[in-house]
């Protein structure tokens, strides 16, 4: 089943983590050769491919002699931009010496975020592939604060599938895949080949936190194969220490973990609602308005709203909360927050006359809603 699927697969993203290409001395430059290699390979069969990698705070840390985790956000920064250009000059020289081109992408969560240059970075993407170029997306670490990170590239992954058409996301990953518990804690831990959908307790199996070098650990891949899956797109976890293992997954061999893509894909749009777009506040509603947008499929008007919390302008994301202040929904509002706090509880006829424009009746329109326990946007 897996080969007929992989044979189809035009254009795919690849992550690569920090365990696979560096160490606590540095990056593993013959592991990044032997990948370009691989990847070229894929590329001279017809394969599009978008990579994304980290590496850039252990390169770089390598050469600050700094040994473990860079304690400070200045530290890890400073460490990104001695590494990040390191990690390209590695890529560029594993990409030339199969005759083809490598460009950086530095991306913030903004980026995607803020729907202009959304389409921008996208236009470039694109623009890349035209011309053969294969696009290294890592995260901006050096400038970016704690409200526009991605968190980790495993999430950096899956929202680049949502950028662009891709038919397929792969981890490399320094473990075989996804096991049924930690198999560096339990030996007898065994490989779980398929995950048709990502449940709470095949999420509970990734366990928690990441390693030294690694940011998210395990779960933070079953994560972005959620995300990716909710995208209509299936993810394969595989080892990228293990020699070829890129083309025998791309050949159809069964290694790793492949999750399949979900069979009641999110429009697009929901999807970036529900995980690109980082809420910029809460708006609590009462019980009727809760009934009318969950049980109804309404928009939000003034009327059911009872307060507003946080900072947001017209087109941000926002958290809608029931009066017990759980929240149950994500949407993107057609107010800003003082205009809120002046209509909120009102008719939609007195918008007007309270603001003396409008912009709509909705403050939250349908289309721009996304219901929690459909999405699953349970984190950010
Ligand atoms: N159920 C599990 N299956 C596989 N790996 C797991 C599991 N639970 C925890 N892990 C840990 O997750 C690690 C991979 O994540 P991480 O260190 O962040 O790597 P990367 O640098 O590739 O992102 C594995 O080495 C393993 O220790
Ligand atoms: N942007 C960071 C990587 C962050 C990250 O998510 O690392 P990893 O868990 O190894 O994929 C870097 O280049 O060092």
């Amino acid at each position: 089943m897996r080969q007929n699927f992989l044979k189809r697969v035009r254009r795919a993203v690849i992550k690569i983590g920090s365990n696979v290409i560096s160490d606590d001395t540095g990056l593993l430059l013959p592991r990044i050769a032997v990948i370009c290699d691989e990847v070229c390979r894929l590329r001279a069969q017809g394969l599009e491919v978008i990579l994304v990698s980290s590496g850039a705070v252990s390169a770089g840390k390598g050469v600050l002699g700094i040994s473990g985790r860079p304690q400070t956000i200045p530290l890890k920064q400073a460490a990104a931009a001695i590494g990040q250009p390191r990690l390209m000059r590695a890529y560029k020289e594993g990409f030339q010496a199969h005759g083809y081109l490598a460009a950086q992408i530095l991306l913030t969560r903004d980026d995607l975020a803020n729907r202009r240059r959304y389409l921008n970075a996208r236009n470039t993407l694109v623009t890349l592939l035209d011309f053969g170029v294969t696009p290294i997306i890592n995260e901006n670490d050096t400038v970016v604060v704690e409200e526009i990170r991605f968190g980790d590239n495993d999430n950096l992954s899956a929202m680049v599938t949502s950028l662009l058409e891709v038919d397929l996301l792969v981890i490399l990953s320094d473990v075989d895949g996804l096991y049924d518990r930690n198999p560096q804690e339990h030996p007898e831990a065994r490989l779980i080949p398929l995950v048709e959908r990502v449940t709470d307790q095949i999420q509970a199996m990734a366990g928690g936190e990441g390693s030294v070098l690694g940011t998210g650990g395990m779960a933070s891949k079953v994560k972005a194969a959620r995300r990716a899956s909710l995208n209509g797109i299936g993810t394969l976890i595989i080892n990228g220490r293990t020699p070829q293992t890129l083309g025998r997954a791309f050949a159809g061999e069964e290694i790793g973990t492949y999750f399949l893509p979900a069979r009641d894909r999110m429009a697009a749009k929901k999807h970036w609602i529900a995980f690109t777009k980082k809420p910029r506040g809460k708006v609590f509603v009462d019980d009727g308005a809760r009934r009318a947008l969950l049980e109804n499929g309404k928009s939000l008007l003034p009327s059911g709203i009872t307060g507003v919390e946080g900072r947001f302008e017209r087109g941000d994301s926002v958290r809608l909360c029931d009066p017990a202040g759980n929240e149950f929904a994500k949407g993107v509002i057609g107010y800003n927050l003082t205009e809120l706090l002046r209509i909120m509880g009102k008719k939609t006829s007195e918008i007007e006359a309270s603001l003396g424009y409008k912009y709509g009746d909705e403050v939250i329109h349908r289309d721009n809603l996304v219901i929690s326990s459909a999405s699953e946007t349970d984190e950010d």
